[in-house]
């Protein structure tokens, strides 16, 4: 059995693989708490057969990082923190500082990538932050875009609006200016998002031409996959990206 992990700034997102089969999967805080409930779903499993490998994708801070790799050295034989690379496959990652771009977008690229066959496309990641990477033709990435997530952008407005409230976010979107201060909040934060999204599939397309694909992922990516036409919602785009260096042989 295979653990694959996807550790952001909210959640810890994971799964456990046999035979490329998903067997079981969750998502936990990344705190103490969200671990031990990861750590009595790895016990009940490990018992039946013991997990061989993790992987895990991290941008979480040091402090998380240990506490997930303490909770998984007890029922894993192997932990393998994936990094960025320069390139995967003819996927050519373009910052200036290859190894500063953060893992969950490096693997999420690959993943849709992989999932286009490799056609120029755009990979959204609605999470704590919003990052979106453009990825032009012959997987030339032109670099991205990091923004506030939903709820930091409405959270963040807390200290000025004492009636703000950040809790069913984009849950009823109505595409109008806000009646009331909630909505007036809701509404902004999720054009704000919009925006970002479809500017850089603007930039995207005057570059490699109208065809190009929409990946979404995160735990805020349903509602922009809903009102962005042609695209395709992947819950586990990083966890995917793991499987697809995997299934290459890459993991190193
Ligand atoms: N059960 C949940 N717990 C926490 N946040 C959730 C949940 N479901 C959806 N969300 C939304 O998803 C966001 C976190 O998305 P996620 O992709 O897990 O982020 P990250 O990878 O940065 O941890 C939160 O900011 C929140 O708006
Ligand atoms: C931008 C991020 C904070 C997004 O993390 P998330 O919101 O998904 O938890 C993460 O990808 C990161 O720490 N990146 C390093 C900086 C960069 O990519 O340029
Ligand atoms: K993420």
């Amino acid at each position: 059995m295979i653990l694959e992990v996807d550790q952001g700034n909210t959640r810890t997102k994971w799964r456990i693989k046999q035979s490329e089969v998903v067997i079981r999967q969750g998502a936990t805080s990344a705190c103490l708490k969200g671990m031990s409930e990861l750590e009595s779903f790895l016990k009940a499993a490990g018992e039946a057969t013991p997990i061989k490998l993790a992987c895990i994708s991290s941008v979480a801070n040091e402090d998380k990082k240990k506490l997930l790799a303490s909770v998984l050295s007890k029922w894993c034989k192997e932990i393998k923190f994936v990094s960025t690379q320069k390139k995967y496959r003819d996927l050519k990652n373009g910052y200036s500082h290859p190894e500063s771009l953060g893992v969950d977008r490096w693997l999420a690229m690959i993943a849709a990538f992989k999932a286009g066959c490799g056609k120029p496309c755009l990979v959204v990641d609605a999470g704590t932050a919003i990052t979106v990477d453009l990825i032009a033709d012959e997987g030339c990435h032109q670099g991205g875009y990091i923004g506030p997530g939903l709820s930091m952008m409405s959270s963040s407005l807390n200290t000025v609006t004492a009636s703000a409230q950040t809790n069913s976010l984009v849950d009823d979107l109505k595409g109008v200016p806000g009646r009331s201060t909630d909505d007036a909040i809701k509404e902004a934060c999720s054009e704000m998002a919009l925006g970002l999204v479809l500017k850089s599939l603007e930039y995207l397309r005057a570059f490699s031409g109208p065809n190009v694909g929409i990946f979404i992922t995160g735990g805020d990516g349903v509602f922009l996959s809903r009102v962005i036409s042609d695209a395709t919602y992947s819950k586990d785009l990083v966890l995917d990206g793991i499987s697809a260096l995997r299934e290459d042989g890459l993991l190193f």
